[in-house]
């Protein structure tokens, strides 16, 4: 059967085809689009290739298996991390005959053992990616496992083995896995270089997030150009209050003790680990983990923290009969505080690959729950220490109710001072601030009701103007200042005129001059334009100025009805939307006659409007002939204007004339 729709007719379309439906395999979509995995190739990137790697080797320590890590900068931007874990698996995969698991770890995507929660519970590792990601985007990588006392070994250049796993020979005293790689110039670029600082801070944090491992840090001396040291060994038994206290240093706190604990989540589903303390002088500082992964942008293990310190804190208020505490709030408690959270959980969720936010719900409430109970006895074992915390908390309460009433008085007064200054006929419109508002200058008080009942009183302000405005281009200086009319113009718009125009002090965004569809509304609208472009003429420049497009003709014809701009768009209506149809033609003599809703819909509602941008000609405006334009067709000598006309007659079309 045939249809138009296949018609064989149609334009071809033989160059899309299955040959254009691409499936990358391998690592080839890593190399395409880094970014989606690794979030970018800048230097954060590429540094979250390293923490990749010494993530995995974490994992193998938190689960029990490894006990040191070594992490190694060497010269060509070289960098090694060796644990003594389990060693990577290298038996042939039974789902790929001839590869070993190693080469399917490192070679496909979501490969891994941490989806099951069978070799590990609580990993930082789930996708399956990481070690692949870093494969792929690595000019050179290899590998070593020792494992059942034998070493093995594989080499791979961007994602591609260059040869099978290869078996090394007995090892009896060695345990573990070596991913040693060198990140790929054609990717990260040549100046794309590990940074030893950066990779000293990440692997002195692991160790803070994991009292049993000891990391060992080893960086080649040409490389430390900082005060970072060549080698270090970190091993913190007191975990992350160790940290903290390394971190508050000598300032004095709240409470003589930082508030640290570690509490077992029910049902073996993991734990949290905490390390906070309120100094009396800090811009705050805030480490959030889980399953040591760090998660800078926080997420539901922070959110269980808020709310049980906040409401601890409340709670604690109520018990001493200080009333003002029921106000306080979790930017109260955490502003200035230095806080270090670590949660390891099962399966956890992420927001990304890059593991930014912690995204598990149920995070919220293990934790929330974990900390408040503890924090509860530390506020009411020893009650000068929670009258000390809550004091300090309270006096930031204050301050920031202080702060807030203060915005209020200076919000209310900025605008009420404004109103003051503001010309008695304008109506404004409720919105402060210039974004998103009109201004829409009215001809005539009739036309003015309408608009105000027609405009939308959050963005829409109106200011009627009676019949002809002064012509700027022929007046002086003086009989300009003692004008009303521009008066009240020039204070609505709040920009100022001549040399003290700042078009960034306009009152409203877009400028609307709207008046009656006929010739002396053309005449008020060129009177209004000269104003503008000599008084203020960057607002003109920089496209406030515009001109509203109100119809001249209703058309209807049975229930259907359009309006017209002009009679060639009334024409074109006739032979098209009501051909064959007998109109009813409805001439406007004005805005005023219009109702509200009809003066909304056509000309004023911006989703149903047209409007005009009043421009200046670009030739002109190059060469600095504008004035001059305006002078001759508004200035004080008619021979100029004459001549204009006669010179350009030719050029003006009959309706022109017509009009
Ligand atoms: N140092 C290591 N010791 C033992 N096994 C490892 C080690 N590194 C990686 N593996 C194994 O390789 C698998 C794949 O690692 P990979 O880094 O690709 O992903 P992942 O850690 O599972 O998850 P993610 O993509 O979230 O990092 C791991 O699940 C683990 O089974």
């Amino acid at each position: 059967m045939s249809h138009d729709l296949f018609d064989s007719s149609a334009p071809a379309t033989d160059s899309y085809n299955a040959s254009q439906i691409e499936v990358l395999e391998g690592l080839e979509p890593v190399r395409r689009r880094p970014g989606m995995y690794i979030g970018g190739t800048d230097e954060r990137a590429l540094h979250h290739l390293a923490a990749e790697v010494i993530d995995n080797s974490m994992d193998e320590a938190v689960a029990g298996h490894a006990n040191r890590i070594e992490v190694t900068l060497d010269v060509g931007n070289r960098l090694t991390i060796v644990d003594n874990g389990r060693g990577m698996p290298v038996d042939p995969h039974p789902k790929f005959p001839g590869k070993s698991a190693l080469e399917v770890i490192l070679t496909m995507l979501h490969s891994g053992g941490k989806f099951e929660g069978k070799a590990y519970a609580t990993s930082g590792g789930l996708h399956g990616v990481g070690v692949s990601v870093v494969n792929a985007l690595s000019v050179d990588t290899e590998i070593e496992v020792a494992r059942g006392k034998q070493l093995y070994r594989q080499r791979f250049s961007r994602g591609t083995p260059l040869a099978p796993l290869e078996e090394l020979g007995p090892t009896p005293n060695r345990r573990g896995t070596s991913v040693s790689f060198v990140p790929d110039p054609e990717i990260f670029g040549e100046h794309g270089r590990f940074k030893p600082q950066r990779l000293y801070r990440m692997a002195r944090s692991k160790a803070y997030l994991f009292a049993g491992v000891e990391i060992r840090w080893k960086c080649a001396p040409e490389l430390i150009g900082d005060d970072t040291p060549a080698e270090a060994v970190f091993q913190f038994p007191g975990g992350l209050a160790d940290h903290l206290k390394e971190q508050i240093g000598t300032r004095e706190c709240a409470t003589a003790e930082p508030f640290v604990g570690r509490q077992d989540f029910p049902g073996d589903q993991g734990r949290a680990e905490w390390a906070i303390a309120w100094p009396l002088w800090s811009d705050g500082s805030y480490s959030w983990y889980c399953n040591t992964i760090p998660t800078p942008a926080g997420g539901t293990h922070e959110a269980g923290l808020r709310a049980a310190l906040t409401k601890g804190l409340r709670a604690f208020g109520e018990l001493i009969g200080q009333k003002k505490a029921a106000q306080i709030t979790a930017e109260d408690v955490f502003n200035g505080g230095e806080m270090m959270l670590s949660v390891f959980i099962r399966d956890p969720q992420f927001q990304s690959q890059t593991k930014d936010r912690l995204s598990s719900p149920e995070a919220a409430r293990f934790t929330e729950n974990a900390v408040r109970d503890h924090f509860d006895h530390f506020l009411s074992d020893n009650m000068d220490r929670g009258r000390a915390l809550l004091g300090l908390i309270l006096e930031r309460m204050d301050e920031r109710l202080k702060r807030k009433a203060e915005r209020e008085v200076k919000r209310k007064t900025a605008t009420s001072a404004r109103k003051l200054r503001l010309p008695g006929k304008l109506t404004d419109c409720a919105n402060d601030g210039p974004e998103g508002t009109e201004l829409f200058i009215v001809e005539g008080d009739s036309a003015g009701g309408s608009a105000k009942q027609a405009r939308d009183r959050k963005t829409q302000a109106i200011l009627p103007i009676r019949g002809k405005i002064l012509n700027v281009a022929s007046a002086s200086a003086d009989k300009i200042r003692a004008n009303q009319e521009i008066a009240d113009l020039a204070l609505a718009l709040g920009c100022g005129m001549r040399k003290d125009c700042d078009a960034d002090r306009l009152r409203y965004e877009k400028i609307v001059i709207m008046t009656d569809a006929d010739v002396d509304g053309a005449h008020i609208a060129t009177l209004l334009m000269t104003f503008f472009f000599q008084e203020m003429p960057d607002i003109v420049r920089n496209g406030h100025v515009y001109l509203a497009q109100p119809p001249l003709y209703r058309l209807t014809a049975g229930s259907t009805s359009a309006y017209a701009r002009d009679d060639e768009h009334r024409a074109e209506l006739e032979a098209t939307l009501f051909k064959g149809k007998k109109v009813e033609v409805g001439r406007f003599k004005g805005l005023g006659e219009m109702n509200p809703n009809q003066l909304k819909e056509t000309t004023m509602d911006p989703a149903t409007r047209s409007m005009l941008r009043v421009t200046l000609p670009q030739e002109y405006e190059e060469r600095h002939l504008v004035k001059d334009l305006v002078d001759r067709l508004m200035g004080k000598h008619p021979e100029h204007r004459f001549q204009f006309i006669q010179a350009n007659a030719a050029s003006l079309d009959e309706a022109a004339i017509d009009a």
